[in-house]
């Protein structure tokens, strides 16, 4: 369990904070702070309300939530987006309509999830030559189906 600092931004007033829909959830639900329709085949970056201060070492990803991409072909166009832990503006939503139908977004509807991460840091080192594997260079689909 770590500790997320959240300020309400005043848009946001009055809204649930990220919560969890059970308590085996991995992702925390978060809703819309704004009504908009998504006509099929456009993208918004959706308004929550609020910003965070995520403790250093972690992030938060912003992931679909499976029901609406099911239901109405709504995802996260980034997913996982990333929320860094050095940000402090608003948190948003890419959501994007791949269904064939306009979708209503209502302000306090949950659109997304929230799922924290440790980070883990890499430098990435310039080398002549790399260690040989079996595999080598094979990729996208060298194994077969
Ligand atoms: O779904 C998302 C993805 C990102 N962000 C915010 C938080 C994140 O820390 C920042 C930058 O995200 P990212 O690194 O994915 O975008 P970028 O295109 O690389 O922008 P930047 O140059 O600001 O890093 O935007 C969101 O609010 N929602
Ligand atoms: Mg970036």
């Amino acid at each position: 369990m770590i500790d997320i600092e959240l300020q309400r931004l005043p848009h946001g007033e009055g809204l649930p904070a990220p919560a969890y829909a059970t308590d085996g959830a991995a992702g925390l639900d978060v809703v819309a702070a704004e009504d908009l329709t998504l006509n099929p085949g456009q993208r918004h970056a959706v308004a929550t309300g609020f910003a965070i201060a995520i403790p250093e070492g972690y992030e938060v990803q912003v992931r679909p939530r499976s029901g609406l991409a099911l239901k109405h072909g709504i995802t996260c166009l980034n997913t996982p987006g990333t929320i860094d832990h050095d940000y402090r503006g608003e948190v948003k939503v890419i959501l994007a309509n791949l269904g064939s139908e306009p979708f209503a977004v209502r302000r306090g509807e949950r659109i997304a999830q929230l799922v924290p991460a440790p980070v883990l840091k890499a430098a990435f080192r310039e080398v002549e030559v790399l260690s040989e594997t079996s595999r080598g260079a094979g990729g996208f689909g060298s194994t077969g189906t």
